[in-house]
């Protein structure tokens, strides 16, 4: 603990000078630049944001208790920088993956492993998991050897991983039995906001862990939304994504459309980004889109599964989705004919003649 907490005391010694380098030396990076820091504060000497909701995190002097192991489980295209950016901002952090070798890099930068998630959560005061769907979430966390039968009083698990209302109220139940604490903690925003550090936390559950792990959300993100009871995380992430997934269909057909009636789809793109349906997602995937390339960074089975568990969310509170249901189909069409590991925006696909067949 006293080792994490001068480690921490050091960055931010390193925050001060980091601070005023910054104004003189345009190269250092964002994700160092942007974090205010307390120059003048007996509070504990923690990095903290000033972010949406956060006002109650480790900057509150009551909060004595800070965890000092972090696990995380799930090294996928997410888990993998979000784990980074623990471990470079001196986290003491242990991680786990179904597939051993994505760890490997995150070993070499001074994580710990550990060979199962009950392991994980056994030795650390707080788990983090980032894993694909509700079946595989509520496998690591509550199967065989999962979270779940490592954790006790005391301990913390936040579930990042996008998943239904449902399942989250499951795991957490799983969790609460041993003594533990929940949060779900879906996240929106990328590969490259993961990277950068700059994700969005909409979490729901245990309201003291919310505050516990408040400064560790922050090193991974830029902003965090508490949203009350378990299963509000979830919802929230899923209309997000809801939303998102129809609006890149739409996108498709407008380049395709935009194409067949004899337009420049990349001046299509150029229009959009300047008027009022300008959104960072065109411009950022159009025009690899009107090159019919599509490197991942949200996997399309993902989208579709999103689509999928937010139109099971519209049907139990009875709320009509038409137009997200017609983007499902485009999704599973796209899955069908193996596009399901390349990027969402591999979804146009959907729409050119010769997937349809
Ligand atoms: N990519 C993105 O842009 C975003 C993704 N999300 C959500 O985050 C979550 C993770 O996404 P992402 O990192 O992109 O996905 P990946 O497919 O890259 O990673 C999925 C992770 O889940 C693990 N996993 C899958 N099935 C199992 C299983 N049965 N048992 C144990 N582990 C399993 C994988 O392990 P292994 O390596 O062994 O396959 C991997 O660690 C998803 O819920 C996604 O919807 C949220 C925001 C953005
Ligand atoms: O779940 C994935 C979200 C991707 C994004 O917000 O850009």
């Amino acid at each position: 603990m006293s080792i994490f907490i001068k480690t921490c005391y050091y960055q931010h010694l390193s925050s001060i000078a980091m601070a005023v380098c910054s104004s003189f030396c345009p190269q250092i990076p964002n994700h160092f630049r942007r974090r205010p820091i307390f120059l003048f504060s007996s509070r504990p000497p923690f990095p903290v944001s000033f972010k949406a909701f956060s006002s109650q995190g480790y900057n509150d002097p009551s909060k004595d208790k800070l965890p000092a192991n972090i696990g995380f489980l799930g090294i996928g295209i997410m888990g993998s920088p979000m784990a980074q950016n623990l471990v470079k901002a001196g986290c003491d952090v242990t991680v786990w993956n179904r597939t051993k070798s994505k760890c490997d890099p995150l070993i070499s930068l001074g994580a710990k492993y550990k060979s199962s998630p009950e392991e994980v959560a056994a030795s650390c005061d707080v788990t983090f998991a980032m894993l694909s769907d509700p079946e595989s979430a509520v496998d690591v966390a509550c199967g065989k050897h999962g979270a779940a039968s490592g954790m006790s009083s005391g301990k913390g698990y936040v579930d990042i991983s996008t998943v239904d209302g449902e399942t989250s109220k499951l795991i957490s139940q799983h969790i609460k039995a041993t003594g533990a604490s929940f949060l779900e903690a879906p996240v929106s925003g990328s590969k490259k906001p993961a990277e950068d550090g700059q994700l969005i936390f909409l979490t729901a559950g245990d309201k003291s862990l919310y505050d516990t792990v408040g400064p560790f959300l922050d090193f991974m993100g830029k902003s965090r939304f508490y949203l009350g009871d378990v299963g509000n995380g979830a919802a929230m992430k899923l209309v997000v994504n809801m939303i998102m997934g129809s609006m890149m269909a739409s996108f498709s057909e407008g380049l395709l459309l935009s194409q067949k009636a004899g337009l420049d789809p990349s001046v299509l793109v150029e229009v959009i980004s300047q008027g009022a349906i300008s959104a960072p997602m065109y411009s950022m995937k159009g025009p690899s889109m009107i090159k019919s390339l599509y490197p991942t960074a949200f996997p399309l089975k993902h989208q579709q599964k999103d689509m999928r568990l937010a139109l099971g969310l519209a049907e139990s509170v009875n709320q009509s989705t038409p137009i997200a249901a017609a983007a499902n189909e485009l999704y599973k069409v796209a899955k069908s004919h193996g596009l399901s590991d390349q990027d969402f925006s591999a979804v146009i696909e959907a729409l050119k003649g010769k997937l349809q067949q």
